[in-house]
């Protein structure tokens, strides 16, 4: 984002980010970029001059002059603490958190008494797996989902003004109440974080010769698998309950399961149930899938991809980067698969939506091999 993209941001500032992590460099990456001056608060000194450096904002000074809102963008475990101390320490910003889960954060604060009316919790639906300012980026939340969860005491203008940062990023802010997001996130963000670190998990003791077999559906299937184990502990123990409820639910499924490969392992494959049982499984699973939204029709995603094979050979990558460049195409993001073996791999380079035909056609001519996605 660039001033000149973003006109007239309701966010005027200050704002201060305190956590200059992913979240928190990734807000003050957007609203630098837009003018809006950010004041930046971390725990960790490096935290704090690696979001400095990459842009994201200034570290907070005693003289700095007040801020009109406060984004808490700490790991769950330790955010209603210092939302609650943000609120002492600036008495008349309206103060946010974007933390993974709101019930634990919303009770403590609504305890403390009536500060609280300076809350309004929040959760971008964005973000990825890898920690700290180094991943950051301003376009983080363009398109994504911002749940704002306001309390009974929250007042209409701090509601009002976390609404207006999510959309100053580009975000759909979307209303719910604490447990409705809890249980929510519990199906659509903690059961996938664990059903990919459960399957990548086993591959520790899995054969080399097997995970030079690996394609992309393992691939597909544990990108989250990277995830950082400190926050994400933090985020699942800060949502228990609806966690737990929904990992019985797979149980259940994944115990059918089991008892129907038992039979066909016993039985033969096709013993009378078991055919079924299983295409069962992947069948409810394609019906799952479908009402992704963005996945198959809903919302457009935010880049296209081309995928191109790049022979093993030394430059040839370089190569491919620079005629990028050359058809006047900026890479916004790169997957690398390659074989053991293979003398080629494939880059696949996430673009503009818009850019995904003219670089193919660009790429076709200067003689790459472009694969269908
Ligand atoms: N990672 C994601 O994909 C994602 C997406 C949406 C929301 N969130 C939520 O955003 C929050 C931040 O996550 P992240 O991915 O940016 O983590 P991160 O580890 O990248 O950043 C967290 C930062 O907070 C700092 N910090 C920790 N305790 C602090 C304290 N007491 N005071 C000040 N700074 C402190 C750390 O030094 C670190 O720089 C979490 O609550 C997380 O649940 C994460
Ligand atoms: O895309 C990813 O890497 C994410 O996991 C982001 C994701 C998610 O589950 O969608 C992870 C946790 C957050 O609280 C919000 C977003």
């Amino acid at each position: 984002m660039t001033p000149e993209d973003t006109p007239g941001l309701a966010t005027t500032g200050p704002v201060k980010v305190v956590g200059a992590g992913l979240l928190g460099a990734s807000v003050g990456l957007a609203l630098s970029a837009a003018g809006v001056p950010v004041q930046l608060e971390d725990a960790s000194p490096a935290s704090l001059a690696l979001a400095r450096d990459m842009g994201a904002g200034t570290p907070a000074t005693l003289t700095d002059p007040e801020p009109v809102l406060v984004v808490v963008a700490t790991p769950p475990d330790v955010t209603a603490d210092v939302v609650l101390a943000q609120l002492r320490r600036h008495p008349r910003a309206v103060v946010t958190d974007v933390a993974s889960v709101k019930r634990i954060v919303v009770d403590e604060v609504l305890a403390a008494g009536p500060d609280a009316a300076r809350y309004v919790g929040s959760h971008p639906m964005a973000g990825r797996e890898r920690s700290g300012a180094s991943a950051a980026d301003a376009d983080l939340f363009v398109g994504r989902p911002w749940v704002v969860v306001e309390t009974p005491q929250s007042l209409p203008a701090a509601v009002l003004a976390v609404r207006a940062l999510a959309v100053d990023l580009g975000a759909t802010p979307v209303r719910l109440g604490a447990d409705e997001h809890d249980d929510a996130v519990a199906l659509v963000s903690h059961l996938p974080q664990l059903a990919a670190s459960l399957v990548a998990a086993r591959l520790v003791t899995a054969p080399d010769g097997a995970l030079a077999l690996a394609g992309q559906g393992l691939r597909d299937v544990t990108r989250i698998a990277a995830s950082d184990p400190r926050l994400w502990a933090s985020i699942l123990a800060g949502n228990a309950a609806p966690v737990a409820r929904a990992l019985r639910e797979v149980r259940g499924d994944v115990d059918a399961l089991v008892a129907a490969l038992d039979r066909a392992a016993e039985d033969g494959p096709l013993t009378p149930g078991a055919m079924a049982a299983l295409a069962d499984v992947v069948g409810a699973g394609n019906a799952g899938a479908a009402r992704i939204p963005g996945k198959h029709g809903g919302a457009p995603r935010r880049y296209g991809y081309v995928s191109v094979l790049v022979p093993d050979a030394p430059g040839e990558l370089g190569r491919l980067f620079s005629e990028v460049g050359e058809a006047g195409v900026n890479i916004e993001d790169l997957q690398l698969e390659h074989s053991a073996g293979a003398r080629a791999g494939l880059a696949r380079l996430a673009v503009l939506p818009t850019a995904v035909g003219p670089l193919e056609k660009a790429l076709d001519e200067r003689g790459w091999r472009v694969v269908a996605e």
